[in-house]
């Protein structure tokens, strides 16, 4: 469960983009968050994985007060948030399975529990026979299936999610929703922020829209809708 009580953020340059926000996410919901270019979007995630601190407000995170967490403890919170961005962000040097064996290196699991968790989550992107390429052998929509199976092999309780469609094409796209929706159905919560209002019209979710760092719509939605 993510809750965000009285949430501010200025930037140092002055900029106010998270202008006082309340919100629960229960755990295993999928929410889009949707708004205009500069809306805030992207500072509201930021938060939830402590990669922005916020100027006033508390988050809780799992019933950890994440605003107050040390520095070193944000490893351990990210080990329970996997993290997907528009641009992928794997490590070019590192083959696609070293690329999400990587994060289970990082904790120390063992070379037999690494092997059977990556070949799982590669399995669950159909990219198994690709698992000795390297990220510029593949295509943007093998690279964002790479980098939802690396946001994942930790079994994480969150799957955060900032335009991971946004460097797609809309087929590709489509094929990246499905695996989206097959990891909240397997519990996982699932927090995207997107453009795309093809998918929040066609794939219904709770939807929150922000504007100007606050959110001004917030709407519980379900299902598919089978009349697109
Ligand atoms: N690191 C930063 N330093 C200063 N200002 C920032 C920083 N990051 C974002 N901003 C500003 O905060 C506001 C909100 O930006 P944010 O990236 O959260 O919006 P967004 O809704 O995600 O936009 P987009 O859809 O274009 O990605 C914008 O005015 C932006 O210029």
């Amino acid at each position: 469960m993510i809750i965000m009580k009285n949430v501010y953020k200025k930037y140092p340059n002055g900029v106010v983009a998270v202008n006082g926000i309340d919100v629960t996410i229960s755990q295993g919901e999928f929410v889009y968050v949707v708004g205009a270019s500069g809306a805030g979007k992207s500072t509201f995630i930021k938060l939830m994985y402590r990669e922005e601190k916020p100027t006033k407000g508390t988050i809780i995170v799992n019933g950890l007060d994440i605003t107050k967490m040390r520095s070193s403890k944000i490893p351990l919170l990210r080990r329970n948030i996997g993290v997907v961005f528009q641009d992928f962000k794997l490590l070019p040097k590192l083959t696609v399975y070293e690329n999400i064996a990587f994060a289970l290196e990082v904790i120390e699991e063992s070379p037999r529990v690494i092997r059977k968790k990556v070949l799982e989550v590669l399995d669950l992107v159909n990219l198994k026979h690709k698992a000795r390429m390297f990220p510029t052998e593949l295509s943007g929509g093998e690279q964002q299936r790479v980098s939802i199976a690396r946001s994942i092999v930790n079994s994480p309780s969150v799957v955060i999610a900032d335009e991971p469609t946004g460097n797609l094409d809309p087929e590709t796209s489509w094929g990246i929703m499905q695996i989206f929706e097959e990891i909240n159905t397997r519990g996982t919560t699932v927090i995207m922020a997107t453009h795309n209002k093809e998918i929040v019209n066609t794939i219904k979710h709770r939807v929150i829209e922000i504007d100007g760092g606050m959110i001004v719509r917030d709407e519980q939605r379900g299902g598919y809708n089978n009349e697109n």
